[in-house]
C-alpha cells in the first residue's frame, strides 16, 4: 500500500509522532500485520528525499539552482521507486490534500499499478483561489532578506518569511466556526489574541522541522498541479482511472471545498457517490478525523480490485490518449 504525505508531512505516518499514527499500525484500519506500507519522503520536500536544500553532485547546495518539479515529476519518482521494490501494483494509494494529488496522478498515469485509491480533500487542479492564498506565501518568504535569492543554506534562512507562510496557511487549513469556538477574542497575558498566539506557535513549530527551499517549491508544484495537462479534457484524463476509487471531503474545507472533490467523484469511472467527512476542523480534517477516514480506508480495502494480470497488475487497457 502506498501513502503520500501532504505538504509538510513525511514518511512518518505511523511511529510516534507520525500523521496518521491512529490510523496506520498494527490492527488499525491500515493494518500494518496484513498490510505492506510504503510512505515515501516527497520529491522536493528536506524530510528525507533530495530538495533544494540537498547537497547537488558538485558538492554544494542546489539552493536556487534546484528545477521546477511537478506533482507529475514527484509521482514518476515515486514509481521509480516502487520499480525498485519490485511492486508492480499497489493494492492501495491513500493520499490527501498534495498526497491527494499525488495519488490522483498515479492513478492517471499508472492506472494498471494502482488496484485502489482514496483521494482525500484534494482536486483535479489547483484553482485560483489555492494559487491566490498561495501567493502571499511565497511573497513572505522571498522577501525575507535571508532568502538570499534561495541560496541561503545550510541556513537558518528566512524563518520570518516561512513564519508568516505558514501562519496564512494556517487560517486556511482551519475553519472559521472552529476558530470562533476554540479562540474568540480572547486576549493572553502577553497581550496577543489567543489566535495570534496559536498561529505563533504553529508557526515556531513549522520554522524549526521544515526548509523554506522546500516549502517555496512544493507550493509551487501544488499551484502547477492538473492533471488533465497534456491529456485532453479533464474527462479524458479521470476516464483513465481503472482502479476501486473513494473520493472524500472535509464538511468545512474552504481551502478544498467540496465541489473540487464532487469533480474528481463525478469524472473518475465508478467512483461512486463523493464521501463527506464532518468535521468542524477545514482541511486539517483529513489529518485530524482518523475514525471517520479510517472507515473509508477500510470500505476501500473490503471492495473488490480490479481482475489482477499474470504479471500482477490489474487487467484491462487504460482508457483515454496515452501522455505524450
Ligand atoms: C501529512 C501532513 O499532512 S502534515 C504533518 C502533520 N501536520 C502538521 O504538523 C501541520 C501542522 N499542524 C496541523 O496541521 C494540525 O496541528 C494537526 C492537523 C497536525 C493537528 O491538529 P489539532 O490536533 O487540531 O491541533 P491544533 O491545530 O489545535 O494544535 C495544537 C497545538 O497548538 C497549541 N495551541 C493551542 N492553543 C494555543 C494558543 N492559544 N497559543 C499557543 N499555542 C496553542 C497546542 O499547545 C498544541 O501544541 P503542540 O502541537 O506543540 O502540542
Ligand atoms: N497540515 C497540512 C496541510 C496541508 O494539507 C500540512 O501541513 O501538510
Amino acid at each position: 500500500m502506498l501513502i503520500l504525505h501532504a505538504l509538510t508531512g513525511d514518511s512518518n505516518v505511523a511511529g510516534e509522532g507520525g500523521w496518521w499514527r491512529g490510523l496506520v499500525g498494527p490492527g488499525l484500519a491500515v493494518d500494518t500485520d496484513r498490510w505492506w506500507v510504503v510512505a515515501p519522503n516527497v520529491l522536493g520536500g528536506c524530510r528525507g528525499s533530495t530538495g533544494p536544500s540537498s547537497t547537488a553532485p558538485d558538492g554544494k547546495p542546489w539552493g536556487s539552482r534546484w528545477p521546477r518539479v511537478t506533482i507529475r515529476d514527484q509521482v514518476a519518482a515515486e514509481a521509480a521507486l516502487a520499480s525498485e521494490l519490485g511492486v508492480a501494483a499497489w493494492a492501495a494509494v491513500l493520499g490527501g490534500s498534495m498526497g491527494g494529488m499525488r495519488a490522483l496522478e498515479w492513478a492517471v498515469s499508472y492506472p494498471a499499478r494502482v488496484r485502489r485509491l482514496l483521494l482525500l480533500a484534494t482536486t483535479a487542479a489547483a484553482s485560483a483561489d489555492q494559487i491566490a492564498w498561495a501567493s502571499p506565501q511565497l511573497h513572505a518568504i522571498r522577501s525575507d532578506p535571508a532568502w538570499q535569492g534561495g541560496d541561503y543554506h545550510p541556513g537558518p534562512g528566512p524563518v520570518a518569511g516561512l513564519g508568516i507562510a505558514r501562519r496564512i496557511a494556517h487560517v486556511t487549513y482551519r475553519s472559521e466556526p472552529e476558530l470562533a469556538a476554540r479562540f474568540g477574542r480572547t486576549r493572553q497575558d502577553d497581550g496577543r489574541f489567543a489566535v495570534e498566539s496559536y498561529l505563533d506557535h504553529h508557526a515556531d513549530k513549522l520554522v524549526r522541522r521544515f526548509d523554506a527551499g522546500s516549502y517555496v517549491t512544493l507550493t509551487e508544484g501544488m499551484n502547477g498541479h492538473d492533471v488533465s495537462r497534456d491529456r485532453g479534457s479533464l474527462a479524458d484524463a479521470l476516464s483513465r482511472v481503472i482502479a476501486r476509487t473513494v473520493v472524500a471531503g472535509v464538511s468545512s474545507d474552504r481551502l478544498y471545498p467540496l465541489a473540487q472533490q464532487q469533480e474528481l467523484a463525478d469524472g473518475i469511472p465508478g467512483a461512486g457517490e463523493l464521501r463527506v467527512i464532518d468535521s468542524p476542523y477545514g482541511h486539517d480534517g483529513f489529518l485530524i478525523e482518523v475514525e471517520q477516514v479510517g472507515a473509508l480506508v477500510s470500505e476501500l480495502l473490503a471492495a473488490t480490485p480490479p481482475p489482477v494480470t499474470s504479471a500482477g497488475a490489474p487487467a484491462g487497457p487504460p482508457r483515454g490518449p496515452r501522455p505524450g
